[in-house]
């Protein structure tokens, strides 16, 4: 009897080979130690079926080693009182510690409960491994004021400058109700189902509070943030990733990653922006294209990933060599050109994004792409003129369009016994 109620107290175990781990997330108290012996890079690359630890200096998810399956959710907040918004945070919270931990959520969790009331979890990741679930918060622009100027739960003079609207970039074909969103959360995991559970009961806590405004499910990483990692291919299919910042780049992510301390409001230091971009691939006239004419826009070698004219994937590009035609072996207009640092004034992205597929789009093609995922310490100086030198020269254009956008804050991380946000709040 004892032993039960202990086990209510710290939430419900999933499975009982993490329960020590899960049990010092869910009391809030002594996370980091029961976590610490599980939380290096290395194992969790290569560990697809542990916990990340879901507390600490910064958020999880975003130099995690990207795990294999997306479930991302905008939500607008529908009630209108602060201390409504601030309370859901703290549920969530809770929740998040919980089932990245790989517990179910609650006291009860989903099979424990009175038989009278809803289970306080859904119950359809009872019996898997946390498989490296992370959820990472992030708010947009329109939580600080509204499309009318409103400044809706008193934060208007707490948003960040580096939250900047989007400006419109050419060729542009944003879909309002695939945009926006209040408030952003990036669930990743190598199990899908443990993706979609974590943003299900997230939504379903916010019930009263937040609408879910737009959800997108990808697979296939296609970024590698660790150099433990192999890179992934995208549906064009190359591999994509392979000059992206890693977590072994420790000074770099300082330069170029995680908010530092005088770049903005103190709530944002250690914390990140997030740029989500779905962009359509039309693959059925890419798969027409002649495979030189696909790694020449590209820039790369489509087998080996190497720069053109290079032999190995993590070569470094020559962007001075010519070819016996007398043209630049990576062409002046090619994708990683265009978005390399060394024309972009040092910019550089974390990138971690997913494949699509959201069925056919009725015209016999596949409604298949790239849902772009990018971190880094200010947008306007990272994402925005990367994507307007792309927007305006990439060959690559001709094949992909930009139909979903959202920028978000993400604070930096949670420490046990706060909640997601409360700086932001404070
Ligand atoms: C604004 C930023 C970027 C957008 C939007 C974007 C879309 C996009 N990219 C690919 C495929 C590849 N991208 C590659 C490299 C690469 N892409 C960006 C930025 C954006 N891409 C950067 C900063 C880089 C790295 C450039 C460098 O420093 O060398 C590659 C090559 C492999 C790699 O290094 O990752 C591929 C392939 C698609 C298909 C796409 C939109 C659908
Ligand atoms: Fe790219």
């Amino acid at each position: 009897m004892a032993e039960r109620e202990e086990q209510q107290r710290k939430g419900i175990s999933r499975r009982g080979l993490f329960g020590a781990a899960g049990a010092a997330v869910a009391t809030g108290v002594a996370g980091y130690a029961a976590h610490s012996v599980i939380a290096t890079p290395e194992s969790q690359a290569s560990d697809s079926s542990g916990p990340v630890e879901f507390h600490g200096p910064h958020q999880a998810g975003i130099v995690t080693p990207a795990q294999d399956r997306l479930h991302f959710a905008t939500f607008d907040v529908t009630a209108g009182k602060r201390d409504a918004l601030v309370s859901l945070l703290k549920e969530w919270t809770a929740a998040a510690a919980l089932i990245t931990a790989g517990r179910d959520i609650g006291q009860y969790g989903a099979v424990n409960g009175p038989g009278e009331a809803p289970p306080e979890d859904t119950g359809e990741a009872v019996g898997l491994p946390p498989a490296r679930l992370t959820l990472t918060i992030g708010f947009g622009p329109s939580l600080f004021v509204d499309a009318k100027g409103n400044d809706r739960f008193g934060l208007a003079d707490r948003r960040p400058a580096a939250l900047a609207d989007l400006p419109h970039f050419i060729g542009d074909t944003l879909d309002p109700a695939r945009s926006g969103g209040d408030i952003a959360i990036q669930a990743c995991s190598d199990d899908p189902q443990v993706a979609v559970h974590a943003i299900r009961n997230l939504a379903r806590i916010g019930f009263g509070t937040t609408a879910v405004r737009y959800s997108q499910l990808g697979f296939g990483r296609t970024s590698s943030t660790s150099r433990a990692q192999t890179t992934p291919r995208n549906l064009f299919g190359f591999k994509d990733g392979t000059n992206n910042l890693k977590l072994e780049d420790t000074a770099k992510l300082e330069q170029q990653l995680w908010v530092q301390p005088g770049d903005g409001p103190d709530w944002m230091t250690g914390g990140s922006y997030l740029v989500a971009r779905r962009i359509r691939m039309t693959i059925e006239t890419w798969d027409r294209t002649s495979l030189s004419e696909q790694e020449t826009i590209v820039g790369r070698g489509k087998g080996t990933g190497a720069p053109l004219g290079k032999a190995d994937e993590f070569d470094p590009i020559d962007f001075e060599a010519k070819g016996a035609d007398g043209e630049y072996k990576v062409a002046k207009d090619s994708h990683v050109r265009l978005a390399h640092p060394q024309f972009n004034n040092g910019a550089e992205l974390l990138r971690r994004g997913y494949n699509f597929v959201d069925g056919s789009d009725g015209l016999g093609r596949l409604n298949a792409g790239l849902f772009f995922l990018a971190y880094q310490r200010d947008p306007r100086k990272q994402f925005i003129p990367i994507q307007q030198q792309l927007s305006r020269s990439d060959v690559m254009n001709e094949y992909i369009r930009h139909v979903g956008s959202g920028i978000f804050a993400c604070p930096g991380g949670v420490q046990a016994g706060s909640f997601w946000g409360e700086k932001l709040f404070a």
